[in-house]
């Protein structure tokens, strides 16, 4: 398998205190790879600073090759391949359709592919009759849903998710993971998951690492970290033992 994301160690320090320090990672192209870990383990730091919208403070880190050490700024051809959701989505003024076209108009496609695209994501979020419904009229559920297909309208190349599925029931989480599992069947895109639940992690990722106080314990498949983690810790945090 082919490395999308190439890390090498990575560091990373708030108000002098060293919340990420990684050696190396390499994260593989064309799968889910799920971020575990306690609550301040570094999971949200590393994601945006793989994301470009963090700099570390000292390594390498490569995004096909290319080095966005320095971040990624707006506008930059990279910052079009990457899409991001984090938990409780923020709605536009406007219909629900409006709010999934939005970025794509902004972008110059023409009317009619916009129309197609947005009610191609429509149908697979199950949204398509509130299309024309006021989005800030919608439930938590369903705007996080649409969060999600404002990100893959794009079919973007890599896909961050921050605790997508945060207080979400049972059907809408399976409504989002099942976009997700779309997202990487259908467009081939990375998907970089952070979550605290554990089952998520084990249904949707082919990869897990598990993190702690901003260093990696165990990365691998998730056949490896799930049935057979070699680490003590990761025994502990994975069937639920870990008191922090
Ligand atoms: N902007 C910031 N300024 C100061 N400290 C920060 C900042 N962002 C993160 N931190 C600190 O860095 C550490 C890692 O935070 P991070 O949010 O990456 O952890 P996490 O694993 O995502 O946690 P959680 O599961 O609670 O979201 C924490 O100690 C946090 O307080």
């Amino acid at each position: 398998m082919e490395s999308i994301f190439k890390i090498n160690n990575l560091m990373k320090q708030f108000k002098g205190k060293t919340v990420l320090s990684i050696d190396e990672l390499n994260i593989q192209r064309g799968a889910v790879t799920a971020i575990i870990g306690p609550s301040g383990a570094g999971k949200s730091t590393l994601l945006s600073i793989l994301n470009g919208l963090t700099t570390p403070d000292g390594g390498k880190i490569l995004f096909e090759d290319q080095d966005i050490s320095g971040g990624i700024k707006h506008g930059d051809y990279n910052r079009r391949s990457m899409a991001m959701v984090f938990q409780n989505a923020v709605m536009f003024q406007g219909t629900v359709f409006e709010n999934i076209a939005y970025g794509l108009k902004l972008r110059g496609m023409p009317e009619h592919e916009v129309k197609v695209r947005v009610n191609e994501v429509l149908e697979l979020i199950g949204l398509k009759e509130i299309a024309y419904q006021k989005a800030e009229t919608i439930s938590g559920g369903e705007a996080q849903r649409i969060a999600l297909a404002r990100a893959m309208v794009f079919k973007p190349k890599v896909l961050f998710l921050d605790e997508p599925t945060a207080n979400l029931d049972p059907a809408n989480v399976t409504q989002i993971e099942k976009l997700i599992v779309h997202a990487k069947e259908h467009y081939g895109t990375t998907v970089i998951l952070v979550t605290h639940n554990m089952f998520q992690a084990k249904r949707l990722a082919n990869y897990t690492v598990f993190m702690m106080n901003g260093s990696i314990v165990e990365y691998g498949s998730n056949e490896e970290v799930f049935a057979n983690p070699s680490n003590e810790k990761t025994k502990l945090f994975i069937s639920g033992e870990m008191i922090y």
